[in-house]
């Protein structure tokens, strides 16, 4: 049987981190199978869906590289869903319900006073033809619920093993709104059947779902998918992400954080499962070692300082091929592989390599201790002539240890803090050939350069 599977995020809001979760996850249970990947958009609530948005989450995929095979809005199918609600009618599966919010509160509160569990009452199913041609009559429009059948319902989750429902236990869920709008219980199923989705993995948020829409499957002659609901994302606070809070929103860590697409897939690609969490260069690494099997059930939380160490540790290994184009779109047109290998060790995101940039091609203030200025002349004096390589470093302070006798920190700390008016930073040994000759004496001279 081929695979196929599907990310259904509504364009309701920026993709945030728990939701790349999932389209990473479906993508790589697919391509390790040779399977296909459909973007479905539910953007069924016309209210709250937005083409921006919609646009948003294909750039994000993309950015991620989690190319799709297939696509499909949900807006364009209405007529499907409607089709589908027809059959449901026909085999009295579904039926029209006429109370208001206020009336089925008002129920709730009375089968709470009675210890009972907040279930419909299927009152619905006891009006005659004459009943409802009144409360029409009065212009109420019917809701539509499924009617469940009773008994157990249950399927092995690919996450969180046999999953058991008493049908008994739940209500029958609501699958048309008054408005005629039908919902995602419905309008997912029917979706998944006429797409040939294989393996629906997704989101924990939706196994209270999962109970009713297994029934719906059968009702509407379709084959059973595997199930697989992983569990949310929580911030490190253990607060459940959602498309609301923008700052974990993946435009955001792009744009403002700095983070890697490869550093963010590699990162939830092991998070919450006991894997360590280690850099990777492409989404091919990632397949060899997934498997859904390995996420556990506890809600792992996603930590922005561990993605970024990450994601320092990717940028140190990444060549400079990878990252020239990105470059030069900053304006950094001068920086070869020589400056890129010399200064990618001390980058946690690409956008320090201005800092390194505005030290090495810019004007520096050099830090030049009273006792050192004189060391550092006569280190300016042994600078040897230009063309300058990995070798010119070594050679130097070579030469300006017999000359001064100076060794250790008190040689190499006072060059360091000369040359690049910093304690710390990348290799000298790098660093010099990429900052020059003329910048280096200005600088040992105690000139801002
Ligand atoms: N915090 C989260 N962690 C992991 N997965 C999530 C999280 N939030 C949503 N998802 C999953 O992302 C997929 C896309 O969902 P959807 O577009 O409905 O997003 P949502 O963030 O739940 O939306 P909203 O914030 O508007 O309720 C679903 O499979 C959903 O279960």
């Amino acid at each position: 049987m081929s695979v196929k599977v599907r990310f259904a995020p509504s364009p309701t809001g920026l993709l945030q981190v728990g939701n790349a979760r999932i389209a990473l996850v479906n993508w790589l249970f697919a391509r390790k199978r040779g399977g296909a990947v459909l973007l479905r958009l539910d953007d069924t609530d016309r209210a709250r869906s937005r083409a921006e948005y919609a646009a948003a989450i294909e750039a994000d995929l993309t950015w991620l590289g989690l190319t799709w095979d297939e696509f499909a809005r949900q807006s364009d199918r209405m007529d499907r869903y409607d089709l589908a609600a027809a059959r449901l009618r026909e085999s009295g599966r579904l039926y029209p319900c006429y109370e208001t919010a206020e009336e089925l509160e008002q129920k709730r509160k009375l089968q709470a006073a009675r210890g009972r569990p907040p279930v419909y009452d299927r009152a619905a199913l006891r009006l005659e033809e004459a009943d409802r041609e009144r409360l029409e009559a009065e212009g109420r429009r019917p809701h539509w619920r499924f009617k469940l059948e009773g008994g157990e319902v249950a399927w092995n989750d690919l996450v969180r093993g046999r999953q058991t429902f008493q049908a008994g236990s739940v209500s029958d869920p609501v699958l048309i709104r008054e408005d005629g709008r039908p919902l995602y219980t419905l309008t997912s199923v029917v979706d998944d059947i006429e797409l040939g989705v294989t393996h629906v993995m997704r989101g924990e948020d939706h196994v209270a779902n999962t109970a009713a829409q297994v029934q719906l499957f059968q009702a509407l002659d379709g084959d059973l998918p595997a199930f697989a609901h992983l569990p949310l994302l929580t911030d490190p606070q253990g607060r459940k992400l959602s498309k609301r809070e923008e700052d974990l929103s993946l435009q955001a860590l792009r744009a403002d954080v700095g983070v890697e697409a490869m550093a963010l897939n590699a990162y939830l690609a092991k998070l919450g499962t006991s894997d360590p969490i280690e850099v990777r260069h492409d989404l091919q690494a990632l397949l060899a070692d997934f498997d859904i099997g390995r996420f556990g059930r506890a809600a792992p939380k996603f930590d922005t300082d561990e993605l970024l160490r990450l994601n320092a540790r990717l940028l140190h290994e990444t060549p400079f091929e990878a990252v020239s184009q990105r470059l030069s779109e900053m304006g950094l047109d001068d920086v070869d592989a020589a400056f890129w290998a010399a200064v990618r060790g001390n980058v946690e995101r690409l956008a320090d390599v201005r800092d390194w940039h505005a030290i090495c091609r810019g004007e520096v203030e050099p830090m030049i201790g009273d006792d050192d200025a004189e060391f550092l002349v006569t280190a300016a004096g042994l600078l040897p002539a230009e063309p300058w390589d990995e070798e010119t470093w070594g050679r130097w302070t070579g030469a300006l240890k017999q000359e001064t006798g100076r060794k250790g920190a008190k040689l190499f700390k006072p060059l360091r803090k000369a040359l690049t008016g910093r304690e710390h930073g990348p290799e000298l040994r790098e660093l010099l050939p990429v900052i020059g000759r003329a910048r280096a004496v200005a600088r040992l001279h105690g000139r801002r350069a």
